[in-house]
């Protein structure tokens, strides 16, 4: 990564964005080697779309540099056009000509480009097949669903054959499984290009199925970079455990012994001082205390990895519902019917197990 606006050596992407708008400032820097895809993902707000912007040139960046191969784009004395950096920014919508065919919307970058018309009609025509819309290829963007719109949008992109591809989420306006169809095709297109691609998403199926790495953004700034899989077993963030839907809680190890609120577990070897255990929500176990039965007489009880907490608040999702205990803050998961029978609610004191093997001690 490029750090302090230096430049990364045999990166098909350098980028050091440095900008400050109204009480926000990105300062990032990412690299990405030829042919990478890079997925970028962080919460509302962290300046995601404003990374890419200033990468595609849409946006002039005051300071840092974005370099595309061995060319500087954009830094304090340049700023080429975004039309000449080589780089195309697809994102929900594609923008297609709505006036045009899907073949001439394909063909038309390929026309600029100074193909005569037969060649370009016939590459337009080979990359609809690509994108599975063969035959698609007379209908007016207007004629295809939201998913259709999309592959064309991305046929369009890769068929100028850009030096960098950037996928501002792709995927985030289709219903799931249009999305999936669409996720699919990518995977596959994006490798056979060779194209560099930074996609930005909030999701993180996206980042597994589709990237080689993975950069976390938040506020501003890169927090965690990675391989995918690196960042998703051990995120650096409470974002970053989010995304990759397990429990991040931060404690301190002491003579042996990690704790963190009425949690403690057994830390032998481990270096004294704050670390993060990491356990997914299915780890733990919940039950309804006994009535009468007092938290505190329970706390001095409790063996390795079993704790008193309360019920925070309670989440829906797709497999059941997620229960958010406090102190410390921990995600467990239960089926609908579990939560109904045991009468879970907000403030609910429950007794938790959490399986002390299934847990990753690291230094915070
Ligand atoms: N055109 C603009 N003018 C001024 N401020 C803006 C503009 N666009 C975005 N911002 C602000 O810049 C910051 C970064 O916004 P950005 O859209 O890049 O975040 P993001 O990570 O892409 O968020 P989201 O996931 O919600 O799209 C935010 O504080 C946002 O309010």
């Amino acid at each position: 990564m490029a750090a302090g606006g230096s430049a990364v050596s045999g990166a098909a992407l350098d980028v050091h964005a440095v900008l400050e708008r109204r009480g926000f400032t990105l300062d990032a820097a990412l690299a990405a080697r030829p042919g990478e895809t890079l997925a970028v993902m962080g919460p509302s707000g962290a300046g995601k779309s404003t990374l890419l912007a200033a990468i595609a040139g849409v946006l002039r960046l005051p300071r840092g540099h974005v370099r595309v191969g061995e060319r500087i784009v954009s830094d304090r004395r340049s700023h080429i056009a975004p039309q000449r950096r080589g780089v195309v920014l697809l994102g929900q919508d594609p923008h297609l000509f709505p006036h045009l065919s899907a073949r001439d919307n394909i063909a038309f970058g390929l026309r600029a480009r100074g193909l005569d018309r037969a060649h370009a009609g016939a590459e337009a025509d080979e990359w609809l097949w690509r994108v599975g819309l063969p035959g698609s290829g007379p209908h007016r963007p207007g004629e295809l669903s939201g998913g259709q719109q999309q592959r064309v949008g991305l046929a369009r992109a890769l068929a100028t054959r850009p030096a960098v591809l950037l996928l501002d989420e792709p995927l985030t306006a289709l219903d799931p499984e249009t999305a999936g169809g669409v996720r699919a095709m990518l995977a596959e297109q994006l490798p056979a290009a060779h194209t560099t691609t930074v996609l930005v998403t909030h999701d993180a199926v996206d980042a597994a199925a589709l990237a080689e790495t993975l950069v976390l953004l938040e506020d501003g700034r890169v927090t965690q970079r990675g391989t995918v899989r690196d960042v998703l077993t051990a995120p650096a963030t409470a974002f970053g455990a989010v995304v990759a839907g397990l429990n991040r809680v931060v404690g301190a190890v002491v003579d042996g012994w990690w704790r963190a609120g009425g949690l403690a577990l057994p830390a032998r070897g481990a270096a004294a001082g704050d670390a993060v255990a990491l356990f997914r929500p299915g780890a733990v176990r919940l039950d309804t205390l006994p009535d009468g039965t007092g938290t505190g007489a329970l706390r001095l009880a409790a063996a390795p990895g079993e704790w008193v907490g309360r019920v925070s608040r309670l989440e829906q999702t797709v497999a059941g519902i997620r229960v958010h205990t406090a102190e410390p803050a921990v995600a467990v998961d239960l089926p609908a019917d579990l939560v109904a029978e045991l009468g879970l609610a907000a403030g609910r004191p429950v007794r938790l197990r959490l399986d002390v093997d299934a847990v990753r001690l690291l230094p915070a």
